[in-house]
């Protein structure tokens, strides 16, 4: 029985990972006194005893607990990160098992695991496999635009939304330094940074990340035809990532993933105006983060 500890659940994520993992035999979830939760003693003492740490916390809290296990040597847990803090740093194995052929091996070996970011899943794997393709060169200036559900920004944003205190839909980030820009460079292999554009909207959860592109921008002038053939070789044999059908009515609806801890992917073609919109749709707790989370955990534990 694999021992986990979740540091800091009782957060948004946390409560999510803490629900799919319930009522799992091959699991045991050890977990902290709720008065002693922020206690870096008592923290130490559980994660010397336990096979696997997830950290749901922000990403200060994060790196304080990783100084932790570091201080523990030979008895510090494997460490599955849920933050932001270690996404694109040195020693850590990026958790999107769809990234690439091998990256679910990797996960599986690891020690430590940076969980995939929310919008940062969808905008990889619109990317990713473009990029791998030939058809994107990594030097495209590129746009991303996204919406997310309000529980994205965790329980502050959360109880602002639901006393009824937060605009209806909002864009933000607007100073154009987003966090999530780094790892979107990294793993979709980008070499210009790529102008992201987030908005929240007044849903509890759901995704959509988009970006458009002249057709004639990509390599060799493709037809919509030739992307969603690339999607389609990419992502042939994953189980949470598919090439999804164009709605027959051009609508795409970003709550319909909800509770589901799937992706897909769009291509929306206009060949007569050699217009381009590539769309990822995801539950931003789901595939964004718990369920991104659980499956990086199976692997972890050769599920
Ligand atoms: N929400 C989302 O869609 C996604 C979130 N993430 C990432 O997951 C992490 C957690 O986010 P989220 O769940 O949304 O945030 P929340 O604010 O909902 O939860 C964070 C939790 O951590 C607790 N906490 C803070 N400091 C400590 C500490 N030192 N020790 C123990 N617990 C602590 C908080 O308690 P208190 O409130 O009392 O301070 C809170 O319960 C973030 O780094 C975020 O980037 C990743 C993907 C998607
Ligand atoms: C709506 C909202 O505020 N969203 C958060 C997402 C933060 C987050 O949790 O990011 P990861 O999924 O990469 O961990 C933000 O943009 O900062």
């Amino acid at each position: 029985m694999t021992k986990i500890f979740i540091d800091g659940d009782a957060g948004t994520t946390g409560l999510e990972i803490r629900e799919r993992l319930a009522g799992r035999a091959d699991i045991e979830l050890v977990v902290i006194p709720p008065e002693k939760r922020k206690d870096a003693a008592a923290k130490r003492d559980l994660l010397a005893k336990v096979d696997i740490a997830i950290l749901c916390l922000p990403d200060d809290a994060a790196k304080e607990t990783v100084a932790l296990c570091d201080a523990l040597g030979e008895s510090a847990p494997r460490i599955l990160d849920a933050s932001t803090a270690h996404r694109v740093a040195e020693g850590w194995v990026y958790g999107f098992a769809e990234l690439c052929a091998g990256q679910a091996e990797a996960i599986a070996a690891a020690r430590r695991i940076a969980n995939v970011g929310c919008y940062a899943s969808g905008a990889i794997a619109l990317l990713r496999p473009l990029i791998d393709a030939g058809l994107i060169k990594p030097d495209q200036p590129l746009t991303i635009n996204a919406v997310s559900g309000y529980s994205g920004g965790g329980r502050q944003m959360i109880e602002s939304y639901e006393r009824g205190e937060a605009p209806e839909f909002e864009l933000y980030a607007l100073g154009l330094e987003h966090k999530h820009v780094p790892e979107i460079m990294a793993y979709a292999r980008l070499d210009a940074r790529p102008l992201f554009a987030p908005s929240v909207g007044n849903f509890r959860q759901g995704m959509l990340v988009s970006i458009p592109l002249p057709l004639d921008a990509l390599r060799g002038g493709p037809a919509g035809g030739d992307v969603e053939a690339a999607y389609a070789r990419h992502y042939a044999d994953a189980k949470h990532v598919r090439l999804a059908p164009a709605p027959a009515n051009g609508r795409l609806d970003a709550l319909a993933l909800n509770g589901t801890d799937d992706m897909e992917v769009f291509v929306f073609a206009n060949e007569a105006r050699r217009h381009l919109l590539l769309v990822a749709r995801l539950d931003n707790l789901g595939k964004g983060a718990a369920g991104a989370a659980v499956q990086n955990l199976d692997l972890m534990i050769g599920k």
